[in-house]
């Protein structure tokens, strides 16, 4: 008899899929959040078995159980400049945040040794907070920024002692506009800190795809023959040393303390996240475009 019932209940969901795009977008973030709390059961008994508790080297077994997830929400990756994340030692990566898809094209280029920074918020959500503090993602408390310095801190300090990358969202939220929001300043002095080099990266929009206020989150063409879309991921050569050549060029330093706000120095002082900001920015736009080969073309020519 239940049978009978569960047959027109399976048809009905194909039938929403098929009528309905705002049924499509509760489907996939239902499903996008279910199978990642499951892949995160998964990996916690993983986790333990291979490090015995927190450990950075977790978000190798992590990496590779997140990697197919991609498939099943009609994503492709696109990576341009995955050789600049192939330098020696620690360094700060810093990328748009857009929407917890991001944790799909992060996982997909992320290098060894690398963990993240995330709200604290994230530690409570379920089996994914677990896997997180697993993986050694740095927890910091937005609201109390006293605290959140002495966390970053001591991660300047164990990125040194225990050769590890951290992936900084420097806009400090999500952000679905198609703009930048003004950098915060952490990822900075992280940088400074530990005297390691930043690698910007950026996600071009999900706006032709997925789009949250509008409830749309794509599933295919109108011919419903391609169901893929693509994210163009570029990672930018590492700024830091660029960026203090272009100081010393043009012969700007950090203003003196002893030295008044209308001094010529101070006027021409550009702080290193302003100029990064910029780059980042101007790759951003070059990325808003729609064209895929217009995209490559867009930075295979600013990513020197
Ligand atoms: C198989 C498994 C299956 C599934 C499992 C999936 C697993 C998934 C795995 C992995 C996914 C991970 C995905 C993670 C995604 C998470 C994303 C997020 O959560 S985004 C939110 C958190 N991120 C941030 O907030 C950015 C970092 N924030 C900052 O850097 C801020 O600067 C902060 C919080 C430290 C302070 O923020 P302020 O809002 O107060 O603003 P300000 O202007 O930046 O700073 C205020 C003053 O403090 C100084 N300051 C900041 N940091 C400092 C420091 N470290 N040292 C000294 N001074 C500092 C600054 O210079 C400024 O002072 P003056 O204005 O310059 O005088
Ligand atoms: C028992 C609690 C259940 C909570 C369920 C939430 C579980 C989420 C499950 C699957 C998604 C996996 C990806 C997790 C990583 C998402 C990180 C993320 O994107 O956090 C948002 C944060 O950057 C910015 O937050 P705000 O925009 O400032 O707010």
């Amino acid at each position: 008899m239940e049978v009978l019932w569960t047959v027109p209940l399976l048809l009905l969901i194909p039938l929403l899929m098929w009528t309905s795009s705002t049924f499509v977008f509760y489907f996939k973030k239902c499903f996008y959040v279910a199978y990642m709390m499951c892949l995160a059961l998964l990996a916690i008994p993983l986790c333990v078995l291979k490090s015995g508790g927190r450990d950075v080297e977790n978000m190798r077994i992590i990496r590779s159980l997140v990697r197919h997830v991609k498939y099943f929400l009609g994503l492709r990756f696109e990576v341009s400049g995955w050789e600049h994340l192939q330098t020696e030692g620690p360094y700060v990566i810093i990328s748009n945040h857009q929407s917890s898809l991001d944790v799909l094209g992060l996982m997909e280029i992320l290098p060894d040794r690398c963990t993240m920074i995330a709200k604290k918020e994230l530690v409570y959500a379920g089996t994914v907070g677990l896997v997180c503090w697993l993986g050694g993602i740095v927890f910091i408390n937005r609201k109390k920024t006293s605290d959140a310095k002495s966390v970053m801190t001591d991660a300047a300090k164990t990125m040194l002692d225990e050769q590890i990358r951290l992936w900084v969202f420097p806009e400090g939220t999500r952000n679905q506009r198609g703009d930048l929001l003004p950098f915060k300043k952490g990822a900075f002095h992280l940088a400074v800190q530990a005297q390691v080099p930043v690698i910007p990266i950026v996600f071009s929009s999900y706006s032709n795809f997925y789009l949250r206020k509008e409830k749309q989150f794509n599933s295919g063409n109108s011919s419903g023959l391609c169901s893929c879309f693509n994210v163009f991921l570029c990672v930018r050569r590492s700024s830091h040393a660029e960026v203090l050549s272009l100081l010393r060029r043009h012969q700007i330093e950090d203003p003196p303390k002893d030295r008044h706000e209308g001094d010529d120095v101070r006027r021409h002082h550009i702080p290193l996240r302003q100029i990064l900001q910029r780059d980042a920015l101007g790759l951003l736009e070059h990325l808003q475009l729609r064209n895929p080969e217009q995209r490559a073309d867009a930075a295979l020519n600013t990513n020197h």
